[in-house]
C-alpha cells in the first residue's frame, strides 16, 4: 500500500481531506501500472483540478505515479487558500523532484485544449438548491470552503460543466478520474455521457463511506 501524504492545513479555508479524497488516492494506487504503461514514452501532463489541501496531487508525486523526469503536475482551485495549502502539503512530503504549479482557475479557465494526459477531480457533489457566488474577497475564508462541498442541482451543476468540456481538456491519449456520490446519479450520467460522446467510461473504485456511495469513474476517448 502507498503511503499516504502527510496533510497539515487550515481546514476553516480549504477541505479537509475525507473518504472521498482517500476512494481517489486507492484509485491511483490501482491505476499506477496501467498509467506508468500508458506514458512511458512521453512527458505527461498531469492535471487536478479542485486540489484543495493537495493531498491528491502530492499523493501522486511522492508516490511517482509517473516518473518526475517524466511528468509535469498542475494544481488547479477556485479557492485561492488552496494554492498555498497544496505548495505546503507538496513541500512537506518533499516532492521537491518533481515540477508543480498552482493556479486559481474555475474549472479548465486558465488550460490551453487538448494538453491533458491525466485529469483528477474530486468535485463538491454535495446536491443543494444552488452552487455558492464566488466570494468577492480572499479574506471571507468560508465562502471558499463552501464551494468545496455544495454542488447544485443533483451535486451535478460542476461536474457536467466538467464533463461538457472533456474533449477539449484531454489530449489524443488523455484519461480523467472523476468522482460522483450516490446522489449523483452516476449511472445514469455515464449513459448520457456515452450516447452523447461515445468514449470508454469504467468504473474504478465504488465505496460506501457513511451513508453515502461514492465512485470514481474513469474516461477515455
Ligand atoms: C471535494 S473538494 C476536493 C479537494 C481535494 N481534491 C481532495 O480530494 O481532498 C472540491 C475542491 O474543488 C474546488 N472547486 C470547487 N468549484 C471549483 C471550480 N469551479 N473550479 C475549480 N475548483 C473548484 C474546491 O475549492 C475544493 O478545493
Amino acid at each position: 500500500m502507498l503511503p499516504t501524504p502527510y496533510v497539515k492545513c487550515d481546514y476553516n479555508k480549504v477541505y479537509e481531506p475525507a473518504e472521498d479524497s482517500f476512494l481517489i488516492l486507492d484509485c491511483l494506487e490501482k491505476e499506477h501500472d496501467f498509467l506508468k504503461q500508458r506514458f512511458a514514452h512521453r512527458l505527461a501532463v498531469v492535471c487536478e483540478i479542485g486540489s484543495g489541501s493537495g493531498i491528491v496531487t502530492t499523493f501522486i508525486m511522492q508516490n511517482e505515479i509517473l516518473p518526475p523526469e517524466t511528468s509535469i503536475h498542475l494544481a488547479l482551485d477556485i479557492n485561492p487558500w488552496a494554492l498555498e495549502s497544496t505548495l505546503g502539503t507538496a513541500k512537506l512530503n518533499s516532492c521537491d523532484d518533481s515540477f508543480l504549479d498552482v493556479i486559481q482557475s474555475d474549472l479548465n479557465s486558465c488550460l490551453r485544449n487538448n494538453q491533458i494526459d491525466i485529469l483528477i477531480f474530486n468535485p463538491p457533489y454535495v446536491p443543494a438548491e444552488c452552487v455558492p457566488e464566488v466570494p468577492r474577497s480572499r479574506e471571507e475564508a468560508d465562502q471558499w470552503l463552501d464551494l468545496a462541498l455544495l454542488g447544485g442541482k443533483d451535486g451535478m451543476a460542476i461536474t457536467s460543466k466538467l464533463l461538457q468540456q472533456l474533449d477539449k481538456i484531454l489530449s489524443p491519449d488523455g484519461i480523467a478520474y472523476i468522482l460522483f456520490c450516490a446522489r449523483n446519479k452516476p449511472e445514469e450520467v455515464v449513459q448520457e455521457f456515452l450516447e452523447t460522446y461515445g468514449w470508454n467510461v469504467k468504473l474504478i473504485e465504488m465505496r460506501k463511506a457513511g451513508w453515502e456511495v461514492l465512485s470514481v469513474y474513469s474516461f477515455t476517448r
